[in-house]
């Protein structure tokens, strides 16, 4: 069978992100557990199979699915290549999908019992012995719910860890509910593998524009002299999904909003926008820098969050229509709460986190607001802005006043728009779960979640969480919103913390594919 040629790419252009890690080349083993699951079937095989299409992988890989679910091959590779995009593309592509499906097999087993492990390690054995050489490097993945974590991750420490070579374990969020039990989890956790040996996904540190930002700021001075409080009036990142908790309520009451997205995803944004220029490049500098600026925000307040839970509307069901979720629950679907950051650059700037399901858009996307200009000469000129659109339609915009052509002199809204399809268009922009699993396999933990980022993390969120969930007293109720809708009363909340929305004389530049049909 063919392989593709192998890249090994350190790009050239920041060199101190590849200088110390060892990568994996040859003689590897991918193994994922829950195989049968969500995340495998939509992300994470789609993304193996990106990088092997591509080049990445290792020279020899092989892939092993494990779950309890009883499959065979056909119908686990069915499965895995299902939510591959354009499979009919042309005929390389079909004939990659072949090999993919040759170097992919699928073993089922349970999670509790050592025989099954034994079992995943004969055909580890198996598919290792044709090897030349005797290194043996296996990358664990697991693609699991988080009651599994710890007895697989004890079981595979035991029964499959190669003594021959490289072992390395990814792991998912949610790590854990708040501080006491993640600390619980982490620390089961440590008990078998090395923080070096441990890569904890947060899939928003692999998405394109996230890994922009730290280019955006640090290699642009314009935009580095006006990063801070002196020119900043507020920021806002936003997540928005178009779609409610339609069959996975059952996990989503659990955890609700907060924990889902916005204590992980959108506080890396968070600490990616604000933290100091780390010394280099290596995933220790930029992991220090983020644990300062997270150990500067106080806790969240509860008088500056605002909770909603969507319900039915436009011929769509309501969050507690959903038969897997508890009939009264108060889980929020929405939520938008607004940190602080004690430091110099920051003191005194709102940083607002929104986040819900079942709104009137789907897009992730970072808003800052510059101060307005000293009055004098100009009279309600609009504030600038700098918009990182992060998905869909990648794109960076700054909101500036320019000159209205003409023979008077007049200030009008325009923007500066870096919109990726049209200035990138040759460029395919890696899948989030690409670029991760490449750096897993290049030891590179620049985009991983470090311990103590998580234990800062959750001190900030923890009390509000407490609170929301009726540990303090009475549960707060979230306030309605439509299924569909822009939240529950969000403008009067922004424009607490001093945010001004443009809209009069300003006309939005095309990012998405949906203003381009509307042209
Ligand atoms: N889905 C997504 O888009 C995302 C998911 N994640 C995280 O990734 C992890 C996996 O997610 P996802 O694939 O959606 O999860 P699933 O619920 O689909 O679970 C994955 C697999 O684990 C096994 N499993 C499920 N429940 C249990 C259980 N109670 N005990 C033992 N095994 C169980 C099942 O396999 P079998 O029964 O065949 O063994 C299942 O196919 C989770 O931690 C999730 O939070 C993170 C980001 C996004
Ligand atoms: O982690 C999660 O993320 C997804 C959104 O991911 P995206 O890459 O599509 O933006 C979200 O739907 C899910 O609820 C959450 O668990």
């Amino acid at each position: 069978m063919s392989q593709p040629q192998h890249r090994h790419s350190d790009s050239g252009t920041i060199p101190s992100m590849t200088s110390v890690q060892h990568e994996l080349r040859d003689n590897t083993i991918i193994i994922v557990f829950g195989a049968s699951g969500d995340l495998a079937k939509k992300k994470t095989f789609p993304a193996l199979f990106g990088l092997y299409r591509d080049g990445y992988l290792p020279k020899d890989v092989k892939i092993i699915g494990y779950a309890r679910t009883k499959m065979e091959e056909v119908d686990f590779h069915k499965r895995v290549t299902q939510y591959i995009k354009n499979p009919d593309e042309d005929q390389e592509v079909v004939a990659k999908i072949d090999e993919f499906k040759k170097i992919s097999t699928y073993i089922s087993g349970g999670y509790e019992d050592d025989a099954s492990f034994e079992n995943l390690e004969s055909h580890l054995k198996v598919l290792e012995s044709g090897r030349l050489s005797k290194e043996r490097n296996r990358v664990f993945y697991l693609a699991l719910p988080p009651s599994v974590f710890i007895p697989v991750a004890g079981r595979v420490k035991k029964l499959n860890y190669s003594e021959d070579g490289v072992n390395r374990i990814i792991v998912e969020k949610p790590f854990g509910k708040d501080l006491e039990s993640s600390r619980k989890l982490l620390g089961s956790l440590k008990q078998y593998w090395t923080e070096d040996e441990t890569f904890r996904i947060d899939h928003y540190l692999g998405k394109e524009m996230v890994k922009n930002i730290l280019v955006l700021r640090f290699a642009n001075i314009a935009l580095s002299a006006a990063w801070d409080k002196n020119s900043i009036s507020s920021v806002q990142i936003t997540f928005k999904e178009e779609f409610g908790t339609e069959g996975r309520g059952g996990y989503f009451d659990e955890f609700g909003i907060i924990r889902d997205i916005l204590q992980n995803h959108l506080l890396q944004v968070l600490t990616v926008l604000t933290m100091e220029r780390p010394v280099s490049f290596a995933a220790e500098d930029i992991r220090d820098e983020k644990v300062k600026v997270l150990r500067a925000i106080p806790p969240i307040a509860k008088e500056h969050t605002l909770l909603g839970q969507y319900v039915a509307a436009n011929g769509k069901p309501g969050y507690l229509d959903d038969n897997t979720v508890p009939p009264n629950s108060t889980c929020p679907t929405f939520a938008a709460t607004t940190l602080w950051i004690n430091n110099p650059r920051w003191e005194g700037v709102p940083f607002i986190l929104k986040a819900g399901k079942a709104m009137n858009d789907a897009k992730v996307e970072v808003r800052i607001q510059f101060k307005d200009v000293t009055s004098g000469i100009f009279k309600d000129v609009a504030r600038n802005e700098l918009v990182l659109r992060i998905q869909p339609s990648e794109s960076v915009y700054l909101k500036l006043n320019t000159k209205m052509p003409g023979l008077y002199t007049r200030a009008m809204p325009t923007e500066m728009d870096l919109t990726y399809k049209r200035r990138f268009a040759d460029n395919k922009i890696p899948e989030a779960y690409e670029a991760l699993i490449l750096d897993a396999l290049k030891g590179d933990h620049s985009n991983f979640v470090r311990q103590d980022e998580l234990d800062y993390a959750w001190k900030i969120f923890t009390p509000i969480l407490h609170w929301i969930e009726g540990k303090d007293g009475i549960a707060p109720k979230p306030s309605p919103y439509p299924y569909g809708s822009r939240g529950p009363n969000i403008d009067a909340f922004v424009r607490k913390y001093g945010y001004i929305r443009s809209s009069e004389g300003y006309t939005w530049p095309i990012t998405t594919l949906r203003d381009l049909a509307n042209l």
